[in-house]
């Protein structure tokens, strides 16, 4: 059994953690962290989760952190870069679900996060945790930079193509849109319903934080410097993302649908389909990538759908986790998603 702690228990990818590890058949939790609710049994908070899990809360404590095999930061980005170099040295290994070690270039990090980074000589070792790319590096991993939401479903939708060299890497649009639980369950005016409901809106228009990191894994595919416009948008749903991808293809010839069920075809997680666009609900609460690609002339254009929650954080991470530990890789995540 892999003994299991993670921090920042009561937040949405935290709670989604524990949905998933509690019936995981390899893995035990062991500690479950919160800073407010420290001393509250965990399924006094989450009643799902009675009859599942007997613990309780508990202060992030590193001693007790260190004793696990495996810790999932469920974190404000800045949080798990202060704790990881401690852990890692008493031999126990990270999953960070924020953007701590996603960036190669510690400048890069500090420009868009704001802060110095705590430890910038472990953002060489740390692996991008998208199966899709990094499988063999995740399986021998000590630390791994589970993706954001919005880069996972952009870099699974430009992917094939950029590989392919099938278009303009200068020419790259990606409209994405989210729902609500991907801002995180901090209490924030801007995002009560009230606010939120029968509306919808684009923010971050000048420049959102995950443009250098989907920047950062477009490039390695396109193998130049690439040019991408990414525009997010907050729709008024709990979970999922749409992402409606646009390029110029350099090719006109290529069988598109083809090519990208080529690419995915030994995926688990990653579904192409031959017609129609895939929509959010059909991978709410899954750990399914769903993707359309079609032609309009000669630009192209995929969708792209995953529950935030799910790939796009604590379905992927335990995906991850299940690679570290050398388990079949959808252990724990077979759940379909829900309809309606
Ligand atoms: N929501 C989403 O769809 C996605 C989120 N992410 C990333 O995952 C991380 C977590 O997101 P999310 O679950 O939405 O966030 P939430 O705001 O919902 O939860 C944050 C959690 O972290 C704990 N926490 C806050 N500050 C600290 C601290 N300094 N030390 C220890 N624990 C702390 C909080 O509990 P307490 O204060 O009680 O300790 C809480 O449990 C973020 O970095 C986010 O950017 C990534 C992909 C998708
Ligand atoms: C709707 C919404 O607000 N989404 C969040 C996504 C944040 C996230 O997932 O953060 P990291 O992946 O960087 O950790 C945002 O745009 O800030």
């Amino acid at each position: 059994m892999i003994r299991v702690g993670i921090v920042g228990g009561t937040g949405y990818t935290g709670a989604e953690l524990l949905r998933l590890l509690a019936r995981h058949p390899q893995a035990e939790l062991a500690v479950i962290t919160s800073r407010t609710e420290a001393g509250l049994p965990v399924a006094e908070m989450f009643p799902h989760l009675r009859g599942q899990l007997d613990l309780c809360f508990t202060e992030p404590d590193r001693g007790a952190l260190a004793e696990c095999d495996l810790v999932f930061f469920a974190t404000p980005n800045g949080t798990a870069m202060q704790s990881v170099p401690e852990l890692l040295e008493s031999g126990t290994r990270v999953i960070d679900l924020a953007a701590d070690f996603r960036l190669t270039d510690p400048a890069v990090w500090e420009q868009w996060y704001g802060m110095p980074h705590h430890c910038p000589d472990l953002l060489a070792e740390a692996v991008y945790g998208l199966p899709e790319i990094k499988r063999e590096a995740i399986r021998s991993a000590r630390l791994i930079a589970n993706p954001g939401c919005y880069p996972t479903a952009v870099t699974l939708g430009f992917l094939p193509l950029l590989e392919q060299r099938a278009v303009d890497p200068t020419w790259l649009i990606a409209d994405a849109k989210s729902g609500v639980s991907g801002a995180g369950r901090k209490a924030e005016t801007n995002l009560l319903m009230a606010e939120v409901g029968e509306s919808f809106k684009a923010y971050a228009v000048s420049g959102h934080r995950h443009l250098p990191e989907i920047t950062q894994n477009l490039e390695t595919f396109a193998g130049m410097a690439i040019n991408l416009t990414f525009v997010p948008h907050l729709v008024p749903m709990i979970r999922g993302i749409e992402a409606t991808l646009y390029a110029r293809l350099t090719d006109t010839s290529l069988d598109l649908t083809a090519l990208y069920q080529s690419r995915y075809a030994n995926e688990p997680f990653v579904d192409v389909l031959t017609s129609g666009s895939p929509d959010t609900r059909s991978v709410r609460g899954s750990n399914y990538c769903r993707i359309a690609v079609a032609r309009q002339g000669n630009s192209v254009i995929v969708q792209s759908v995953i529950d935030n929650l799910v790939k796009g954080a604590a379905g992927q991470a335990v995906q991850n986790m299940n690679l570290m530990f050398g388990l079949d890789e959808t252990l724990g995540l077979e759940a379909l998603a829900l309809l309606p």
